[in-house]
Formats: structure tokens, sequence, C-alpha cells
């Protein structure tokens, strides 16, 4: 599987680490596309894949799977592209997606050109549960709380403050570095505008925590995750980077474990 990835920062390293260093998944990353020439040229260099700052360049490669690991405004620039190309697509700012019309249309034109788009549940989980309770209809109320650290959040605080309660739709408008995870709940679930967010800043944390609460038919769900942040970018939990290597270990697996 040739693989090819669109951004030059922390995933976009993590993962060529992973997979060209030490052979973590059933491919390459053979092409990089981004804009900062010498942080893109170095990346080339350390593992041995072409960089690209030509769009249409990097989309003629014969790529398998293309991972955006850029951000939301960076993937409502490429992400049509990628699947009008016939490449199978792996989104990590899911962002980009809160107008859900633009997915659905993404998604006809995957249908349309015989490929996939992946959605990681990056640094969350619980979609499984998501999708299982509202496969009947029945799922009623979704909820999930963010708490991180000044310094992931890029604001200076002295004590716990809520600094966001309302929708995921208004959420990824106001933090779009910081709660993807709010939309790829809201797609799992009960929709941008029903899906609560309430996001803390909390000085005396040093992990990224989501807790997601869920009820509906099928009973109750919490669900609490505290995530090591990474060393290059605090405000990215080492889960989603790992969230999309599992993506692209998976993908042409016969076995599927969960829904
Ligand atoms: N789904 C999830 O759970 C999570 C999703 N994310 C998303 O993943 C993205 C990447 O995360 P990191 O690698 O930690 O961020 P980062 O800030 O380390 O890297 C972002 C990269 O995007 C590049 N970029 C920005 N605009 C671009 C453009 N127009 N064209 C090409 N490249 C462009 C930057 O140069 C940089 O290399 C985040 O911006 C966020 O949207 C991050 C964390 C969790
Ligand atoms: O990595 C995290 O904990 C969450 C995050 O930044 C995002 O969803 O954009």
């Amino acid at each position: 599987m040739n693989i090819g990835i669109i951004g030059t920062g922390n995933i976009a390293s993590y993962l060529l680490e992973q997979i060209n260093h030490k052979q973590l998944a059933n491919g390459r990353v053979t092409a990089i596309f981004g804009r900062n020439q010498e942080v893109g040229q170095r990346l080339s260099e350390d593992f041995e894949a072409d960089f690209y700052t030509d769009l249409k360049s990097f989309l003629n490669l014969p790529l398998d799977i293309v991972v955006e690991a850029a951000t939301v405004e960076a993937a409502g620039i490429y992400v049509k592209d990628v699947v009008a190309s016939k490449k199978d697509l792996v989104v990590s700012s899911i962002g980009v997606f809160k107008n859900i019309a633009f997915l659905e249309e993404l998604t006809a034109l995957a249908e349309s050109k015989g490929t996939r788009i992946f959605l990681p549940s990056g640094a969350i989980g619980g979609l499984d549960i998501l999708q299982s309770a509202k496969a009947a209809g029945g799922l009623d109320r979704v909820q999930i709380t963010t708490r991180k650290s000044p310094a992931s959040l890029g604001i200076e605080a002295d004590e716990a403050r809520v600094i966001f309660d309302g929708s995921a739709f208004e959420a990824v408008g106001k933090f779009p570095k910081n709660i993807n995870v709010a939309l790829v709940l809201a797609i799992a679930g009960i929709g941008v505008e029903k899906t609560k967010v309430r996001i803390i800043v909390d000085p005396d944390i040093e992990q990224n925590s989501h807790t997601i609460e869920a009820e509906g038919e099928f009973g109750r769900m919490q669900l609490q995750v505290e995530n090591n942040p990474m060393p290059s970018n605090p405000k990215t939990s080492l889960l989603a980077a790992l969230s999309i290597l599992s993506v692209l270990q998976n993908k042409d697996r016969a076995l599927r474990i969960g829904n």
C-alpha cells in the first residue's frame, strides 16, 4: 500500500516514524504534501518519502490512500480533490464536516469513484456504542466534556473554568484544533446541533481528558479517556495519531472488530 500524507506536522511525523521506520503498517508512506519546504525536505530525507508542494503532482502519484493531517481549513481545500482522484481518504481534521452537507457530497463522490473515506475515532472512543444505539433510532442524548491544560488550549488560566458550553457545530468553529472529537461524535451519533460540548481549561492537569455521556433506548453510557498529549504538539493526544495508524493497519483486513 502506497500512503500519501497531507501535512508536515506532529501527526505526519509520527506516522512516518511508525510506518517507514518501524514498519507498523502494511505499506509505506511514499509521498508527503505540504507548504513548508524546509520541514518537508527534512522529512523527505529522514523517511525516504518524496515531498510535494503541488497538489496536482502529489495526486498524480500511484497512491492507494491519502491521510489528511493538516488543519480543518486545509482539509476544506484538499479533501475533495483527493477523492476525485480516486484515492481512499483518511481525515484527521473532522471539523471540516461541520456542515454535514459537505460530508454527504464527499461520500456520494466516493461512491461514484469506488473509493472509501475513513473517519478515525481520533482521541476518543465509544463511537461503536453510539452507532449501535442509533441503529434502530432511539439515541436521545450525547455530550462530551473535554478538559485540557492551558498549554494545550493555548490560553492562560489560574484555575479550572468552563470556557465553552454549546453545540458541536459552534465548538468546532471556535476551537478547530482542539475539538475535532466532537464532530466525529456528532456524525456517529445525533448530529452537530444536538451533540453538546463543554470545554474546561484546567491548570492542574497535563493530560487531555474527554468524557462522553450518552443516553437512549439502549440504556446509558459514560466513557472517559485520559490522553497523554504528544510531545511535539500538546493540543493533540497520542491516541489521535494511534487511531490513524490503526485505520491504516486494519483497512484491508478480512476480519472486522466492532460495528
Ligand atoms: N480527530 C482527532 O481526534 C484529532 C484531530 N486533529 C486534527 O489533526 C490535525 C493535525 O494535527 P497535528 O499534526 O498535531 O498538528 P500540527 O499543528 O503539528 O500540524 C499541522 C500541519 O498542517 C500543515 N498545514 C496547515 N495548513 C496547511 C495547508 N493549507 N496546506 C498544507 N499543509 C498545511 C502545517 O504546516 C503543519 O505541518 C489538527 O490540526 C486537527 O485538525 C488533532 C487532534 C485530534
Ligand atoms: O487530541 C485531542 O485530545 C483532541 C483534539 O485535539 C481534537 O479533537 O482536535
